[in-house]
């Protein structure tokens, strides 16, 4: 059953530009008929947006943060509509998606409303000089975004942006359409004034993305992607010196000291690696285990990894997931033959699942769980994106951090050990913006999220958002 996806303009659906269809990831049938948004499309994407701008940024933001309770209320009114349309594009689990993908949406929402509407001002008061700040927004702002948490990382940019005083122009994935199109009628459907969320589909570079972003009429991009991309999209709007937001890959490290829970570890090893098929860019694809339990450790993780079930997105027991696409699946499997070449021992996996049913037409491969290659392998130095993880044994704490630290990137990294010292000692001393202690991606959305190296420039969440979404005006009074 296809669907066709429009865009969403000044309060309105826009069927114009060429189509192009999209795939479902468990069978590789085509799910949508899509709109993708030209210079012309763009055009007046931007356009819309920009008139609505002073109109939304005079609200008072008590105003703005009532607006993104009602987005919220009405995506948990439309919740199961969401949950369809994120799987039918993705093929994640029922139970992720219910648990995850769309609660969040409503969440990120809810929370930059309440951070915005408690966020005080800031005055500074010397002898005979007082000085306070003012903060507007940015003005119109592009928002990019990719397919693998499609909704979650939309919401993500889309709840701070407005509540900001901001109006925007969201460009989803060319995979992922379907849960903005939704929240486009949910905007429509709660009267947000025309013009303050705009909804443009299509491609990345020579279409609807590098169009967007290069506008003229667009002060601001915020973007979630690869690093690449991130790399493209600032040299694209330099010229212009506009601000840029940017949470790109990874190559995220885990370090499994001899004094940890051991369950607790390969469980929660087991979540880091092969969630949504280890296809989040907070991910474990290094894991690097203290010698005495290093060969138990794999041992049990590869079992676990065995014990993944391909079962259909509807089955509530469901834990692993197709790839989002032919070229992603085939991109991750050209890792798994490198792996091979390289001269790794596969401990689990390596290949593509086969179910005898009309699964063989999607994208799916096999979790996965390698040892034996030296840090130096493009294995364990690029982004690999999917359900695999390299293991290496280590004798020191240094010698672990070390390991860790040797990548291009910076994003995440998880440290099991049941010594209180240790957890700290080497938390502080990863390179990385985000580090998760005897857990996993568990997550408090006032604190600042974001990589550093390669995975990203800026951080997202609480005060860090707005920051980004806002610019300070200092005034100082001779008193
Ligand atoms: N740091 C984070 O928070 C985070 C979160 C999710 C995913 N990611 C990263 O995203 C990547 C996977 O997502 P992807 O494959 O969709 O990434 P991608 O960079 O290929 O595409 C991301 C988005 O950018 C658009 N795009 C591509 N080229 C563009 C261009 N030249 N100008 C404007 N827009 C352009 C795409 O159409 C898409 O909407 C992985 O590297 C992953 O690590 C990072
Ligand atoms: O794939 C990357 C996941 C990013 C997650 C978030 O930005 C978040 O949880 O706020």
């Amino acid at each position: 059953m296809s669907d066709q996806v429009t865009h969403f303009i000044g309060g309105v659906q826009v069927a114009e530009g060429a189509t192009f269809e999209t795939h479902d990831p468990v069978t590789g049938g085509v799910v949508r008929l899509v709109h993708e948004a030209d210079r012309a499309v763009v055009d007046k994407a931007v356009a819309a947006a920009r008139a609505a701008q002073p109109g939304w940024a005079a609200l008072p933001i008590a105003e703005r943060a009532g607006w993104m309770r009602r987005l919220a209320d009405a995506i948990e009114a439309r919740f199961e509509e969401l949950v369809a349309a994120e799987i039918a594009d993705t093929g994640k689990s029922i139970t992720q998606t219910r648990t995850l993908d769309i609660p969040r949406g409503a969440a990120n929402f809810r929370s930059f409303a309440e951070i915005a509407a408690q966020r005080p001002d800031e005055a500074f008061h010397l002898k005979d000089v007082l000085s306070y700040t003012v903060r507007r927004p940015l003005g119109v702002v592009a928002v990019i975004v990719p397919w693998n948490l499609p909704f979650l990382l939309a919401t993500w940019k889309i709840g701070p942006s407005l509540v900001a005083g901001n109006t925007i122009v969201v460009k989803p994935s060319e995979h992922t359409p379907g849960s903005m199109a939704v929240l486009a009628d949910i905007a429509a459907e709660v009267g947000l004034p025309p013009g303050v969320l705009n909804v443009v589909h299509g491609f990345g570079g020579g279409s609807t993305g590098q169009f967007l972003v290069e506008h003229p009429g667009v002060d601001a991009v915020t973007f979630t992607g690869e690093s690449r991309t991130g790399s493209t999209i600032m040299k694209g709007v330099a010229d212009r010196v506009k601000p840029v937001s940017f949470e790109l890959g990874g190559k995220n490290a885990g370090l499994v000291f001899a004094d940890v829970d051991l369950d607790a570890a390969v469980e929660g090893s087991v979540r880091s690696v092969f969630t949504n098929g280890g296809q989040v860019c907070l991910c474990t694809e290094r894991l690097y285990v203290e010698r005495p339990i290093f060969e138990e450790f794999v041992t049990r993780l590869a079992k676990r990894a065995g014990e993944l079930r391909f079962g259909r997105p509807e089955d509530e027991d469901t834990t692993m997931m197709p790839m989002i696409s032919a070229e992603h699946r085939d991109k991750v499997l050209t890792y798994y033959r490198l792996a091979e070449k390289e001269g790794a021992e596969f401990r689990a996996g390596g290949g593509v699942p086969r179910f005898g049913d009309e699964r063989d037409g999607g994208y799916y491969v096999e979790p996965t769980v390698l040892t034996g290659l030296p840090p130096t392998s493009r294995v364990n130095r690029e982004e690999i994106f999917g359900p695999v993880c390299h293991v290496t044994p280590f004798d020191t704490e240094a010698e672990a951090i070390a390991l860790a630290n040797d990548s291009e990137y910076g994003l995440a990294a998880t440290v099991w050990t049941s010594r209180l010292s240790r957890a700290h000692r080497v938390a502080q001393s990863l390179e990385a913006g985000l580090v998760w202690v005897n857990t996993w991606y568990l997550r408090d959305l006032r604190t600042p999220f974001g990589g550093v190296k390669l995975s990203g420039i800026g951080r997202e969440g609480g005060t860090d958002s707005l920051d980004f979404y806002s610019e300070p005006t200092t005034i100082t009074i001779k008193l």
